[in-house]
């Protein structure tokens, strides 16, 4: 944000400098280039607005009490011209008084407009942070913002619901320690991209009448109306117009890059995780549900709605804000909501049974696209990648 204030440099003190600089876009001063950078860069909103803001109100500040110096200045000098006495408090201006920097020792108690400014400052630094850590009326809290990038997982632990003693252990991939994780550092965007591109080509050939359409490669679902379709049964030979091999090798390549991701995250051994079904691309839009295929939004366990599912992962083809508003993934924890903000990219892993009870918000404009890939640690669960042959 580019202010109108600009203070004349002629006869300026060593305040005017600093707030000049501020506002200079000609003068380095590390401070500016910091906030040029964090504007420029894709950290998140929230900390954009806080240097934003907090700037700001430093420039305020630093104007308030240049005016209120000034003033006194030019009275003293205005004093000294007529000869009256100075006020109680004032002290003199020392020999360079004249010069362009003046510096006046002060003995009197600090400035009402110092106080002031500082109560300013104070009260914005409390609303900012009110405002980026409230909740919403539902207690809802962001945990990835669309704008953050995670070079690093961030991963939460929780601990595991009693599910998955109903079913049978597999060492080495049955969760020990259950939660969640988020992460930009997997799948570039570029490679998401070409992803989408694949889920577009393949969910041309039909789609929902509702908002909700789904291309299953591994069993060649399509929604098509209000039903759904067998690709490879429906448009035989002519499917290889529509995907090449190098499709498939990318969507091999990023599941087994997930895979290893989760791995390492819930201390597991990769060989002893495989792909289950299903394993889908998704793509919503803010066309009113036809069918219950169509209600993506209710909440739902994995591990109830899929059966096989110890590991859910999600990898999102679009960004949220940007290409599609809603369809923000909510895990519902007993006292609170936490999201997930999609963007092109971003895998999100979470261990399917009821610790991580979650829905998707209903998208209220554009086109949000994502695929589940799915994990089960059982081997007679287990399918392979897909193939065009
Ligand atoms: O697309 C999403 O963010 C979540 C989808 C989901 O919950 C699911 O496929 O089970
Ligand atoms: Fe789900």
């Amino acid at each position: 944000m580019q202010s109108a204030l600009k203070l004349p440099t002629k006869g300026a003190t060593m305040n005017d400098a600093f707030v000049n600089s501020f506002y200079s876009t000609n003068k380095s001063i590390s401070f500016v280039m910091i906030v040029r950078a964090l504007k420029t860069s894709e950290l998140c909103v929230p900390v954009r607005t806080t240097f934003t803001v907090t700037r700001e109100v430093i420039c305020c500040f630093l104007a308030l009490h240049t005016c209120r110096r000034r003033r006194r200045i030019s009275m003293l000098k205005r004093q000294r011209r007529t000869g009256s006495k100075a006020p109680e408090g004032e002290v003199a201006v020392d020999k360079y008084a004249r010069s362009e920097y003046v510096i006046i020792q002060q003995s009197a108690p600090r400035p009402k407009s110092l106080s002031v400014a500082l109560a300013i400052f104070v009260g914005s630094c409390i609303i900012v942070a009110w405002l980026l850590f409230r909740g919403d009326e539902d207690n809802t809290k962001t945990l990835v913002f669309q704008g953050e990038v995670l070079l690093q997982p961030r991963t939460f632990h929780l601990p595991c619901s009693a599910d998955y003693e109903n079913f049978k252990r597999f060492p080495g991939c049955t969760p020990q320690s259950c939660g969640r994780g988020v992460t930009d550092a997997i799948v570039t965007r570029e490679e998401a991209l070409t992803l989408r591109r694949l889920a577009e080509r393949g969910l041309s050939l039909g789609g929902s009448g509702g908002g909700a359409s789904i291309l299953d490669l591994h069993s060649g679902a399509l929604s098509m109306g209000k039903q759904f379709v067998n690709i490879y049964r429906y448009f035989g030979e002519q499917i290889k117009d529509i995907f090449s091999e190098d499709d498939f090798e990318l969507y091999k390549e990023v599941r087994g890059r997930i895979q290893r991701e989760i791995a390492e995250v819930f201390g597991l051994d990769p060989s002893q995780m495989y792909l289950t079904k299903p394993t889908f691309f998704s793509r919503i839009n803010s066309t009113d549900a036809k069918t219950p295929h169509d209600e993506y939004w209710h909440p739902h366990i994995d591990k109830v709605t899929y059966g096989s599912f110890d590991y859910t992962s999600l990898l999102y083809l679009s960004d949220y804000g940007l290409e599609f508003g809603g369809g923000r993934f909510i895990f519902m924890d007993t006292t609170s909501n936490r999201t997930v903000e999609p963007r092109a990219g971003r895998v999100s892993f979470f261990s399917s049974a009821s610790e991580n009870l979650h829905r998707v918000e209903k998208v209220t404009w554009g086109t949000r696209y994502a695929i589940t890939v799915s994990f089960t640690c059982d081997p007679e669960h287990a399918i392979a990648d897909p193939t065009l042959t």
